[in-house]
């Protein structure tokens, strides 16, 4: 997984990358000349007291290590280039990936874990290119360039290197393949974290309300406490690892030591070679500890790369999808669902079943039915939030399965039963359809929405803070806004969700007085709880456990439906009792 996100966001900084081992390599080669160097120095210039060739070498010396100190910042300079532009590509790939989600696939990874994925996973993914891709490469041959010269220095010294670098290795292989499944826990327990912060803040105001402050503390502290012993363990296994390698390097420098200078003593080696000797040694060692570090990063980057590919790879929702490309026909906001039945993913029985209506231009048909008894659902199914599982729905006579996704956005305008108003001011929320509206016909919707008299009221009007969700605003404030920001959209077909029931009956009668002429030649589908509502549309459908029960005007229903009546009349004696 981690090759192939490598392979395909890192295939248009090839040349970068080019550079960047080039650069690895020419420090590499620095590293591995100032050892024999410095041999020479000591053989040549001190022990033979000639200060020409001290300052020859001296000066080469210096040359080199300016050399090492470019080449070093430039890798540093391509490293950092390409590992942000990298992370740059991925989190817009995840966006866009995720814009495609249908509702289902995002609540089945979670708004949490999608958070974790695109910033923290992205992030382990980068670390792993910075300093993974020169020391890849130069770590291999600088371990295997300083053998082939400590051998060239002296062979029966390199012999002790049989022992130290095979104890090395395994002592590295052993932990990381303890460390690698730590890893994946670490990001488990990450994106716990964050899907429990994430409840606790947006549902404060239910925790205050239910008292249930000390059992959302024991749950997060729970979660906190999994999350610090993971990390623990794993930064303990990792720091075991550098000591314990630094230890038999420590050891075997004594033994080179001692074997050198007995070999010194017998006039088999010079005191120049030994020093070339340590240096190469020091060099294996800090290959080896390079090594490790890339080896640390690498499984951390796999398990990322694994969850950002399970992203990736979910294919774009055939019911986001802008597959069709069939228009929305010449009879604007006609709607038509024939036969059309759907059922949740996972879900035993269906929702909606062989649901028939039509809806024409000019006309409103309003839903009616007891809780869960697929209202919504049916809503969810024109905007294709969702597609039949049976049957078909058609906009302007095309199914909007070959509807254009952008097309069919145009065409129908939803108000949700939950509005949502995103971050900014009540102008840029209201516009979020059409940013072209001008101010009057911004305050035109904010007056058809019975909400034009609270914002000239704010101190900023339309330019007034919204937070993010509108929570700085009351629900019949933020629900008469979303009403707004879809009649700015001037759509063909309006579906307003269970909309007005959070308005009092004066403001929601006002409401629909002034709404009428507005949306007159448009289709509209509401769905409402109050029989007052809805007792004008032309046709009301009552829906039950999914099916159409009832379909006719207030009068024809009252007469000829149990159904409706019983709505009817519960809500005449709610009325009455008062
Ligand atoms: N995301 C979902 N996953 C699974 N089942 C769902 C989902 N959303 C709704 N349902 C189920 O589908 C059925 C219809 O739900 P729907 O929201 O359409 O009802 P509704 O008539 O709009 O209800 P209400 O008046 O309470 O808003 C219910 O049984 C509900 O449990």
């Amino acid at each position: 997984m981690l090759s192939r996100i490598l392979g395909t966001y890192l295939r248009p900084h090839r040349a970068s990358i080019a550079l960047l081992i080039l650069l690895q390599m020419v420090q590499t080669v620095t590293f591995l000349l100032l050892p024999t160097m410095n041999a020479q120095l000591i053989d040549r210039g001190l022990l033979r007291g000639s200060i020409v060739d001290i300052l020859w070498i001296g000066a080469v010396m210096v040359g080199v290590a300016a050399v090492q100190v470019a080449a070093r910042m430039g890798a540093q300079y391509f490293g950092t280039g390409v590992a942000t532009a990298l992370g740059a590509a991925l989190r817009s790939a995840i966006f866009r990936r995720v814009q495609d989600f249908s509702v289902h696939e995002v609540e089945r990874f979670g708004a949490a874990s999608l958070t974790t994925r695109t910033v923290n996973d992205v992030q382990q993914i980068q670390l792993v290119t910075v300093d993974g891709f020169g020391s890849i490469v130069s770590a291999p041959i600088m371990c295997v360039a300083s053998i082939v010269l400590a051998l060239q220095q002296d062979v029966p010294l390199t012999l002790v290197l049989l022992v130290f670098i095979p104890l090395a290795t395994i002592t590295v292989l052993v932990v990381m393949a303890r460390m690698s499944p730590l890893y994946s826990l670490i990001q488990h327990s990450v994106d716990r974290m964050n899907r429990l912060l994430r409840e606790q803040i947006t549902g404060v105001r239910v925790i205050r309300a239910f008292v249930r402050e000390d059992h959302e503390r024991r749950r997060f502290g729970d979660a906190n406490e999994e999350l610090f012993q993971l990390t623990m363990r794993a930064r303990r296994q990792a720091a075991m690892m550098f000591p314990i390698v630094w230890l038999l390097g420590n050891v075997f420098t004594v033994v080179v030591v001692w074997v050198g200078g007995s070999r010194i003593g017998s006039g088999d080696l010079t005191i120049g070679a030994l020093s070339a000797f340590t240096g190469y040694v020091i060099l294996i060692l800090t290959s080896m500890l390079i090594a490790m570090y890339v080896f640390l990063t690498v499984p951390r980057a796999q398990v990322a790369a694994r969850r950002v590919c399970e992203v990736l790879d979910t294919p774009a929702s055939p019911s986001v999808d802008g597959a069709g490309d069939g228009g929305t026909g010449a009879l604007p906001g006609h709607v038509d669902l024939r036969g059309a039945g759907f059922r949740y993913p996972g879900a035993e029985e269906p929702s909606l079943r062989d649901i028939t209506l039509s809806v024409r231009p000019g006309e409103t048909l309003a839903l009616i039915g007891s809780t869960g008894s697929g209202k919504t659902t049916l809503l969810n199914l024109v905007l294709r939030l969702y597609e039949t599982t049976t049957g078909s729905v058609l906009v302007n006579g095309t199914d909007v399965r070959e509807v254009d996704r952008d097309a069919l956005s145009a065409t129908v305008g939803l108000v949700s039963q939950k509005p949502y108003l995103f971050a900014g001011t009540i102008a840029t929320n209201l516009r979020y359809g059409r940013p072209e509206a001008t101010d009057d016909e911004l305050w035109h919707a904010l007056d058809v929405a019975q909400v034009r008299d609270f914002v000239a009221g704010l101190p900023d009007g339309l330019d007034s803070a919204v937070v993010q969700g509108g929570g700085n605003f009351s629900g019949g404030q933020r629900q008469r806004l979303s009403i707004a920001r879809t009649l700015v959209r001037r759509p063909d077909v309006y579906l307003f969700d269970d909309c007005f029931s959070g308005l009092d009956y004066a403001t929601e009668a006002a409401l629909r007085a002034a709404l009428a002429p507005d949306i007159a030649g448009a289709t509209v589908i509401v769905v409402a709880q109050r029989i007052s509502t809805i007792r004008d549309a032309d046709r009301i459908a009552v829906l039950d456990e999914g099916r159409v029960v009832g379909l006719g005007t207030h009068d024809e229903l009252i007469a000829g439906n149990d159904v409706y009546r019983a709505i009817a009349q519960s809500q005449l004696t709610a009325q009455e009792a008062l």
